[in-house]
């Protein structure tokens, strides 16, 4: 586990945060420009020294403000993937790959990275002959083989385009599912947030306003600024439980009493999943619909309302152990005359769920 507590002032800036990172599974550190998350990991690397604090490392003091210790970066045994693959020109692939790694030999570590970035056939060609998606591959894959405890990446698809960070992300989720080390990550992205991140930290001006699992942050106020209104959405985890034997639907479990429908995964049951719910796709009735289109019909609770910067209305719900979010015009909330606390239909289009709404975990 990685304990950090920071502490420290640079001109006008100030980081003032403490947190614990799970042993394994991807933790995003998320906020606004300039809230402080480069420096962050700057100071977990070493790269950055801090007036007060201390950085933990399964157990290892990294830097101890009390008693005077300071491993250096090349001490610390973190590996590092920045923005820009910052390859050597002049080595091959294969030498990058191998740049201070101990064993150089083709041990069964550089087989299982080669394989797993798909970077086999790139070993003998330089840099410059690679495509941007395949130079970072090419530095997460060196960043592996230093055997680091702890794998810091700040913003790593953030110089690609579109199809190239498509093509990465699924590289860096089967990395973080094979690869039992926590990795910090800092993005911009939602879209990454909800491929690959277990945890997440929410950082503003320096300080932690919100952390913890992804499904939970996500529907926070805090979140509010970049999830409101039409983008507006929840995050669930549940589990295949069948396919249906004549359409091509799956159902997934949410909890003892609710199940979903939605367009066939390519899934055994039992799998876990991550559904993306978007709130423009949830409408409410008061009744049980009599015979309607749509698949999911399931009884919910009001919890709270809030009118968005448009004058619509953001509903959230409480669906069984879940909460979800309906985003409904504010003429639906009178006609209906919903209020806090009733209970109403929460109605979700089996259709509505696409193939970028969910993950397998
Ligand atoms: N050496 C420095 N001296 C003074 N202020 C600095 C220094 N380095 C960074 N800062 C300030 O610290 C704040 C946090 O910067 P940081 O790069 O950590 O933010 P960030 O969240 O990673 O931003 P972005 O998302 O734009 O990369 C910024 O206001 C920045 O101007």
């Amino acid at each position: 586990m990685l304990k950090v507590s920071i502490n420290t002032c640079l001109g006008q800036f100030c980081l003032d945060c403490a947190f614990d990172v799970p042993k394994t599974g991807v933790t995003a550190i998320f906020g606004r420009s300039g809230s402080g998350k480069t420096s962050l990991i700057n100071h977990i690397a070493g790269l950055r020294s801090a007036e007060a604090g201390l950085i933990q490392l399964h157990g290892r003091e990294l830097y101890n403000s009390e008693t005077g210790i300071y491993l250096p970066p090349e001490k610390r045994n973190i590996g590092y993937v920045f923005q820009e693959p910052r390859l050597f020109p002049h080595y091959s692939v294969r030498e990058n790959l191998l740049y201070g790694v101990r064993n150089k030999s083709d041990s069964e570590l550089f087989q299982l990275i080669i394989q797993l970035l798909a970077i086999e056939t790139l070993l003998d060609r330089r840099p410059t002959t690679l495509s941007g998606g395949e130079k970072q591959r090419v530095a997460i894959g060196r960043a592996l083989l230093t055997e680091p405890d702890l794998l810091l990446m700040d913003e790593p698809l953030a110089s690609l385009d579109l199809p190239r960070k498509k093509e990465l992300l699924p590289y860096l989720s089967r990395l973080s599912k094979e690869f039992e080390i926590p990795i910090l990550y800092v993005t911009h992205s939602l879209d990454e947030i909800i491929q690959l991140a277990d945890h997440m930290i929410l950082l503003d001006q320096g300080k932690i306003t919100q952390s913890g699992k992804v499904e939970k942050i996500w529907g926070c106020e805090e979140m509010r600024p970049w999830l409101e209104g039409d983008s507006r959405s929840s995050l669930l985890t549940g589990e295949v439980k069948q396919h249906h034997k004549e359409y091509p639907m799956t159902s997934i479990v949410l909890d003892a009493n609710t199940s979903l429908w939605m367009p066939k995964l390519d899934l055994s049951p039992g799998q876990q999943v991550r559904l993306r719910i978007r709130a423009n796709d949830v409408s409410l009735t008061r009744k049980m619909p009599e015979s309607s289109s749509i698949r999911n019909i399931l009884p919910g609770r009001i919890s709270s309302m809030k009118i968005d910067a448009n004058q619509q209305i953001e509903v959230n719900l409480k669906l069984g152990d879940n909460q979800l979010w309906s985003h409904i015009t504010a003429w639906a909330k009178d006609d209906l005359a919903l209020q806090e606390d009733d209970q109403v239909f929460v109605q979700i289009k089996g259709i509505s769920l696409t193939k970028d709404d969910w993950i397998d975990l």
